[in-house]
This record gives structure tokens, sequence and C-alpha cells, in this order.
């Protein structure tokens, strides 16, 4: 039986790249097919932003990871981004792209994806380079701590949040997913929004030497969780099809939610 103690010491053996591998180049970053994952993830992130509704002055992305692609829509919106995560190798992955330092993670098809998505006819280099000027800083963060980015805000909160694959993958049970959803809640403003991706029906994936228990999850019970203090105002789901299957994780679907903090209970 897991317990966020031993999935943290499991979590020590995480490595970036290959995880970056595993995931972020085709066949699930596959961008000529318009019906690959990620780029219906990059979709479905880039409806919400269209619809006007979502800005202001802080973005928090709940457990970057070593990936960008996440934000690629939401940090046109606001005028600071920051990114976190549990890991330092993590982190320091992220800063290796932030300062195009050699090694780095080539984004730029994922960019290039979400510029015709949003179809505004700029070259890529250019939300790119946005991007990178955008993210103020890369802190660590806990979602399992009821205060997940400890004193770093603190007593802030911010305007939106955005998180993909993080919940589910780093939470022993349902119960203590429905939790960490709480403690990250509680850097949201009311009327703030969350932009979340999450796995479907999916027990265990790789990253290198490193395999993580997750908490699989249906379309249901990832809805279910946002009953208390949300409106949901967008919920897909993708199927993931036999191409796009992979052996390092167990993966059915892929989730998106947007969601809204309640004004008051
Ligand atoms: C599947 S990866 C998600 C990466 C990225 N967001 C993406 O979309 O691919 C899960 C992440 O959970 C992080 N993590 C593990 N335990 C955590 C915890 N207790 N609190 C917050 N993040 C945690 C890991 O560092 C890892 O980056
Ligand atoms: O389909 N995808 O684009 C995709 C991207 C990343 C990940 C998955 C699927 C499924 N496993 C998670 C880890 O919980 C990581």
């Amino acid at each position: 039986m897991s317990t966020i103690e031993a999935i943290a010491e499991n979590y020590q053996t995480f490595n970036p790249a290959a995880y970056l591998q595993n995931n972020y180049i085709p066949p699930l970053a596959d961008f000529s097919d318009p019906d690959s994952v990620v780029a219906w993830k990059l979709k479905c992130l880039a409806d919400a932003c269209a619809s006007g509704e979502i800005g202001g002055q802080i973005l928090v992305d709940i457990d970057s990871g070593p990936t960008v692609y996440q934000v690629l829509s939401a940090f046109e919106l606001f005028k600071e981004v920051i990114l976190t995560d549990f890991l330092a190798v993590n982190r320091e992955e992220l800063k290796k792209w932030l300062h195009d330092e050699p090694g780095a993670f080539d984004w730029g098809p994922s960019i290039n994806q979400v510029c015709s998505i949003e179809g505004k006819g700029e070259p890529w280099q250019a939300k790119q380079k946005r991007l990178r000027e955008r993210v103020s800083r890369v802190i660590p963060v806990n979602v399992h701590q009821s205060c997940p980015l400890g004193t770093e805000l603190a007593p802030v909160t911010v305007d939106a949040l955005v998180s993909s694959f993080c919940l589910e993958a780093c939470s022993p049970n349902y119960p203590a997913f429905v939790k960490a959803l709480g403690n990250i809640t509680g850097l949201l403003k009311p009327g703030g929004h969350v932009l979340m991706i999450g796995a479907l029906e999916e027990s265990y994936y790789m990253a290198g030497e490193a395999r993580l228990s997750a908490v699989s999850l249906t379309e249901e019970m990832t809805r279910k969780a946002y009953d208390v203090g949300y409106i949901i105002r967008d919920f897909r789901s993708y199927t993931l099809p036999e191409s796009m299957t992979v052996d390092t994780d167990d993966a059915k679907g892929v989730s998106f939610v947007w969601a809204q903090k309640k004004e008051s209970d």
C-alpha cells in the first residue's frame, strides 16, 4: 500500500529526459496527426484561454515536471507565470529550457502547434521568447501540504492554476487526490480558474528506472473531485487509440477540466 512518503521516495529516481522521450515525441506528440493526444491537450487549453474569461496577475503551473506545453496558451493572459515542481531535477530541466541552454528539450513543435491553433500567424519563436520572459520563478511544490508552495506566495492568492498529470500521479488513493486538489485550491482566488489535464484509468507510469504508481481515475471520479467549491466550465476526455498506447504507462485516456472556484460556499 503506497503512502505519501513512499511515493516521494520513489520519485527520487524519476528521470526527466526519459519522461520527456516517453511522452512528448511521436507518437504521442505527432503533430502531423491532428488527432494526436498532445494536439488534443493543446487545443483544450487554447479553447479555454480563448474564452476571454481567464486572465489576471499571476498564473501558477502546479507540478510542471520538465514540461512547458501546458502553459503555452495560458501564459499570454497573465503578467507573471510561476512554474513549480516537487523535484530539483525537474526544476533544473525547466531552467535549462528557460535559459536556452544546450541539451534543453525542444518545445518548438508544440509551440508551433499552439501558434497554428491560435491562428494569429506569428512565428513560434516569438511565442517561445515571450514565455521565457514571462516566467518569473521556478519553485518547489508539494500538493500534499496544506500550503503547497510553503510561504513563497502567502498570503497572496493567484488568478489561475494549470496542472497536468499531477495529482493522480503522486497521490496514494482517491481521498488523497481530492485532498490535494483542496490544498491547491487554497492558492486560488475566489472566481479563479483551474485548467487541469489528467490521466484516465492509469495505475502506473515509467520515467527511466522509476516506476510510479498512479490513482486510477474514471471520468466520473475526476468530475466528482470538483463537486466541492467549483463550477465545472468545460470537461473533455480523450480515449487513447491503439496507435498511441505506449509501454511506459497503462493510461486508457486523458481528461481535461476547466473549473472555476466558487465566489463563496
Ligand atoms: C507525470 S509528471 C507531470 C509532469 C508534467 N506536468 C506533464 O504534464 O507531463 C508528475 C509530477 O509529479 C511531481 N510530484 C511528485 N510528488 C509530488 C508532490 N508530493 N507534490 C507535487 N508534485 C509532485 C513529480 O515531480 C512529477 O514532475
Ligand atoms: O498522452 N499524453 O500526451 C500523455 C502525456 C503524459 C503522460 C501521459 C499521457 C500518461 N501518463 C502520465 C503520467 O501519469 C504522463
